[in-house]
């Protein structure tokens, strides 16, 4: 029986998502995948990148050739105008979103590929949005979302994800803290086959704390969850200092765990910007992402580096199989 294909949503349509697509049709991947997204917009990012480009809408009759993507065609309210997102399209990309899940969630796809998506304008548009992570979570009912980055071994989870550095420190409860590890340890053993993940927890505060002379969270909050983890057999430590957690003195990890956004993801894409992946964890389907934004200034330039989004389709394929 063949697969299921993987649905592709192609993000923010002034951005260089739909270039990313063009990019993905030239490789020997485009058979395995379903795009969602406006036809006429693909065709003009093709033309612009010099690229061939046919397109198969699903439902008709099936591609064939080479460079031949099929697309569930996206009818976007106004034209994407490169480099200025138009909040008047953030209800049609959000439903193509939803498309993507209840297919994933129907069996037609088997998993969800995302293009980058402008956070700023969906909000724009009057609708409350962070990110994919937590939209998913909702539209699948998933009380933990984890987001995972990966960049060949170093792997990088957040405690918390797109929210006011200001709100960090009282949103890490020592329930939030555990569920997470819970999913992340489970995520590790299930969708990457590691039987017993080594996972390292970082501090919340320099030094981690020093000694609750620079922050209480580390010993109030973080020490008890670890060490109840421990008592549960597994095989965690922490929290150590962030500075050091990273590097070779923090020891082996499968996973280390970040406290926060800009703790952890710095490092990821010091280490591994343009092949990364982002991969939620906790869904009951496979989501993975590019390691970047919309790169407003590139759409259309033939410029943006596809590495990251060739990386999440590989990875999905992986993971959906
Ligand atoms: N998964 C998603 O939907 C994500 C969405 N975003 C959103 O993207 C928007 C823009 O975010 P920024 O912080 O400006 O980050 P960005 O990643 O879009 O751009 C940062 C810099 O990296 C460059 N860059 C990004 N991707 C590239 C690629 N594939 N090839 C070559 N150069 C590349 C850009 O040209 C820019 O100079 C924001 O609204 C943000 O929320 C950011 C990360 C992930
Ligand atoms: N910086 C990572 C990021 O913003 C990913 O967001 P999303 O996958 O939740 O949309």
């Amino acid at each position: 029986m063949t697969a299921a294909p993987l649905a592709v949503t192609a993000g923010e349509p002034a951005g260089i998502g739909p270039d990313l697509c063009v990019a993905l049709a030239q490789t020997p991947f485009a058979s395995k995948l379903v795009v969602i997204a406006d036809p006429a917009l693909l065709a003009e990012r093709a033309r612009m990148m010099h690229l061939p480009l046919s397109i198969a809408i699903a439902g008709e009759a099936a591609g064939s050739g080479d460079a031949c993507l099929t697309v569930v065609p996206q009818s976007l309210p106004n034209p994407a105008a490169r480099g200025t997102p138009d909040p008047a399209n953030a209800r049609t990309l959000l439903a193509g979103l939803r498309t993507a899940v209840e297919g994933c969630q129907s069996g037609r796809y088997s998993g969800l590929v995302t293009g980058p998506l402008q956070k700023s304008v969906i909000n724009d548009a009057g609708i409350p949005f962070s990110g994919h992570t937590e939209y998913l979570a909702e539209l699948t009912n998933t009380p933990m979302p984890v987001m995972l980055l990966v960049a060949d071994k170093l792997r990088v989870a957040l405690a918390s994800t797109h929210m006011p550095l200001s709100q960090v420190p009282a949103y890490i409860t020592g329930e939030r803290l555990l569920a997470v590890i819970r999913v992340l340890h489970k995520d590790l053993q299930t969708r990457f086959q590691i039987a017993n993940p080594e996972i390292v927890v970082c501090g919340l505060n320099p030094h981690a704390g020093e000694g609750g002379h620079l922050g209480h969270e580390d010993r109030d909050v973080i020490l008890p969850v670890v060490q109840h983890c421990q008592t549960d057999g597994m095989n965690i430590r922490g929290p150590l200092p962030a500075d050091t957690a990273f590097t070779p003195a923090g020891g082996h990890a499968d996973a280390v765990l970040a406290m926060f956004h800009d703790q952890g993801l710095p490092v990821l894409k010091y280490a591994g910007f343009g092949h990364a992946v982002n991969v939620t964890l906790g869904l009951p389907i496979v989501r993975t992402s590019v390691d970047h934004g919309t790169a407003l200034d590139l759409a259309g330039s033939g410029r943006a580096d596809p590495g990251s989004m060739l990386a999440a389709v590989e990875l999905a394929l992986h993971m959906a199989c």
